[in-house]
């Protein structure tokens, strides 16, 4: 069991944690090497809508940033959370269950990032503890609010740790605000079918989670996988890079926010389907694996505007 002091599960002492703030600096090549780990330019490494993302297309000084690559300013603090006092939680049995992210600004294809975290939702599910961490990241030269990323880490076996016979549940942020929308029943507006790559987890580890769940095949028998699982925030970078090209034209700055919840893992190798609908400036997607015929994430991406293409 992973948590520091006393062996007793202590909400209160858990949603009063003060994390220190921390710095995240990247470079181009962190960049792109993300964009290669959620599948920009496999299937066509001179795709017209994606090379910027990965090369100085057309002579650009800068490549271009995805808008997820804002989750990576988030990764330092699971492994933080070890040092929560009062957390009680078996690190092998973590499964990342949802991600929140706003920008507000577009992403620099370089720089250095000041990062201010807080505990946002801790939730007794019985079963499992929910933690919602949340973290806003600020250029640090100009001090300059860039992103907020707000994740919800699902322990499972951490639950029952409530003292009264209401399941204890806090939350800092109004329940509605990354609430998930339901599926709509109509025909999908667009479907973007992809297939990951059976290494496809070992080249996305490269941007920063090395968590061996990832990789090894021993540690992901002992969390219950019959093999090593994709990053969940990789599977997003799937699904929004779909949405960029079939519905934002090639335009990553439209999106705003992002949600996303993860329903169900996804094994390497395996084939995306990522269905839109369109609400407005929300859009609403699912993600279901095509070989299990199965939905694997569902959320929505806010955008500030349509794009003249549709
Ligand atoms: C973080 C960095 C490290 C990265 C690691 C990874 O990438 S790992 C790879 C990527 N991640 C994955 O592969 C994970 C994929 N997801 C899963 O395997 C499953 O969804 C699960 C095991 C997380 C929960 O399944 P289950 O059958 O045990 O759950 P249930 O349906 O019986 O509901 C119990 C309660 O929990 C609620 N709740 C449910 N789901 C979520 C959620 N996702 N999120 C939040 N909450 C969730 C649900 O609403 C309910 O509460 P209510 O309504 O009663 O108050």
């Amino acid at each position: 069991m992973a948590g520091s002091g006393s062996t007793e599960f202590d909400p209160e002492l858990v949603i009063s944690h003060k994390f220190p703030e921390s710095l995240y600096t990247y470079t181009e090549r962190d960049a792109a090497l993300y964009a290669l780990g959620i599948g920009a330019c496999a299937k066509d490494a001179i795709d017209d809508k994606e090379l910027k993302y990965v090369y100085h297309q057309d002579g650009q000084e800068f490549i271009q940033v995805l808008p997820t690559f804002a989750a990576l300013f988030s990764l330092g603090f699971t492994s933080e959370m070890e040092q929560i006092p009062g957390l009680q939680y078996d690190p092998r049995l973590l499964l990342h269950g949802q991600q929140y992210i706003e920008i507000y600004k577009p992403l620099p294809s370089h720089g250095c990032i000041l990062n201010k975290a807080s505990i946002a939702g801790l939730h007794d599910k019985g079963k499992a503890a929910i933690l919602e961490i949340e973290i806003v990241s600020y250029e640090k030269e100009s001090g300059d609010p860039l992103c907020m990323n707000r994740l919800a880490i699902y322990l499972r076996g951490a639950g029952g740790f409530s003292k009264s016979s209401q399941p204890y549940s806090y939350s800092k942020n109004p329940s509605n605000q990354s609430a998930f929308p339901k599926i709509p029943k109509s025909q999908p507006f667009a479907v973007f079918e992809e297939c990951t790559h059976a290494s496809q987890a070992l080249l996305y580890r490269l941007s920063g989670d090395y968590n061996p769940l990832h990789s090894d095949p021993m540690v992901a028998g002992i969390a219950g996988f019959s093999r090593p699982i994709l990053h969940g925030l990789c599977t997003l970078g799937y699904a929004v890079r779909a949405i960029i090209k079939c519905i934002c034209g090639g335009e990553q700055n439209m999106i705003k926010s992002i949600s996303g919840r993860f329903s169900l893992h996804v094994y390497p190798g395996e084939t995306l389907i990522t269905e839109m609908w369109l609400a407005g400036l929300r859009l609403i997607y699912q993600v279901k694996v095509k070989e299990r015929n199965r939905a694997v994430l569902s959320g929505f991406v806010d955008l500030d505007r349509l794009s003249s293409s549709l």
